[in-house]
């Protein structure tokens, strides 16, 4: 069966064909075959990175300090020639475009979360090509998603996409980083992430893109846990979009697991940053993970972090291993107070109590899977 909607996720790597400038040969290039894909009746939603390459070439490379506020300027100045970009090339198609800049506040907060999924929809019901980047010039690190490949795993999300696909330098996911290891082999297949696989994800070594190999494996993840499956592929190879759409077997593809978890769930997972930690015991790591239990009080052997009620943390074993995460009925001071008892004493200890589980699994999404 054909894709419905695809989210296309182009990094700096391909916009910038390795230069210190937008290609913009190559950028009509990748409009004409997105615009093919729509003109097929397939709904397209492209995620842009090369923001801050655009506007150290507008400003002809200026040399500047590396600081938070520098960046930004570069960002808001290249966004904009960004933008003006695709705006021009996709109208050479008949198509009009329309921005939208995220940020994580945008997508932590469940209302601005449900609005921005609106406007998503709206563009597209209007065969309007939704563009998407991080808001650079006002987001700081604390309030970023930080890297165009977990930000466009969670505009597919956002926007119910049946296919990711994450368009890069390489011809895929290789069994070691292809610049340094010449041997090294493409992995045609993924049908699990585990951890394996991540050791053989490196980071960025050219100075263009962010986060590698590694925020692609993170945002495939987060991706195929919502049923969405997952293409990364040379954004040189001729007609790659096409070839991906038409399911030829092109760089590295991730199957979409089979029973993808509910709305408010993908929300859990893409949605809000992690603000602290819990380590449990291994009697509450196989009711959470094998089970499918609520966390109690009883299986808590340490709490890290300062949070508040209602905040997502992340829930480990006594090794380390990161099995769930979740959004937490007590604040971290109670949390200390209770950890590691049972869940009769929680009234008696903080003179009141939230009920027995201090992560509900309605709360939770496991991922030791
Ligand atoms: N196992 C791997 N397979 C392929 N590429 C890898 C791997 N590990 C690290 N990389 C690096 O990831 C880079 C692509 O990511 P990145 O530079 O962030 O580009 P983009 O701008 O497309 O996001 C490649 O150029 C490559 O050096
Ligand atoms: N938002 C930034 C890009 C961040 C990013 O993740 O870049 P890349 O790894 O090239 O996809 C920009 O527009 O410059």
């Amino acid at each position: 069966m054909g894709y419905r909607r695809v989210v296309v996720k182009l990094g700096t790597s391909v916009l910038t064909s390795g230069s210190k400038k937008l290609d913009k040969a190559h950028m009509v290039e990748l409009a004409r075959q997105m615009a093919m894909l729509m003109r097929a009746g397939v709904e397209v939603v492209l995620c842009t990175s090369g923001a801050i390459a655009a506007g150290r070439e507008h400003l002809h490379y200026p040399v500047f300090p590396d600081t938070m506020a520098n960046k930004q300027l570069l960002a808001a100045v290249g966004q904009s020639q960004l933008i003006l970009a695709w705006s021009q090339l996709f109208s050479i198609y008949g198509l009009h475009v329309g921005q939208l800049l995220l940020t994580r506040a945008d997508l932590q907060d469940r209302e601005r979360y449900l609005n921005a999924r609106d406007t998503l929809n709206a563009l597209l019901a209007n065969n309007i090509i939704p563009i998407i980047n991080e808001n650079d010039a006002v987001a700081t690190n604390e309030i970023k998603v930080g890297d165009n490949d977990n930000l466009s795993a969670r505009a597919a999300l956002l926007c119910d996409a049946d296919l990711l696909i994450l368009l890069t330098d390489q011809k895929g996911l290789f069994d070691a980083d292809p610049r340094t290891n010449p041997d090294a082999q493409l992995i045609k297949q993924v049908v699990n992430i585990d951890d394996s696989l991540r050791l053989l994800a490196g980071g960025s070594v050219s100075g263009l893109g962010t986060g590698g190999m590694a925020t692609k494996l993170e945002a495939a993840d987060i991706a195929r846990r919502a049923g969405i499956e997952v293409v990364i592929a040379s954004g040189h190879l001729p007609d790659v979009i096409a070839k991906v759409a038409a399911r030829e077997s092109v760089g590295t593809h991730f199957s979409a697991i089979e029973n993808p978890l509910e709305s408010r769930k993908q929300w859990i997972l893409a949605g809000p940053a992690t603000q602290g930690k819990v380590v449990i015991d291994a009697g509450a790591s196989a009711a959470v993970v094998a089970s499918g239990r609520s966390l109690l009080s009883k299986g808590i052997v340490a709490v890290e972090g300062k949070f508040e009620r209602g905040a997502t943390l992340l829930i480990v074993d006594q090794k380390g291993k990161v099995l769930a995460k979740g959004m937490s009925r007590y604040c971290a001071n109670d949390l200390i107070k209770i950890s590691g008892k049972h869940s009769n004493d929680i009234e008696p200890l903080l003179g009141y109590d939230y009920g027995d589980a201090v992560i509900h699994r309605n709360d939770m999404v496991v991922l030791d899977n």
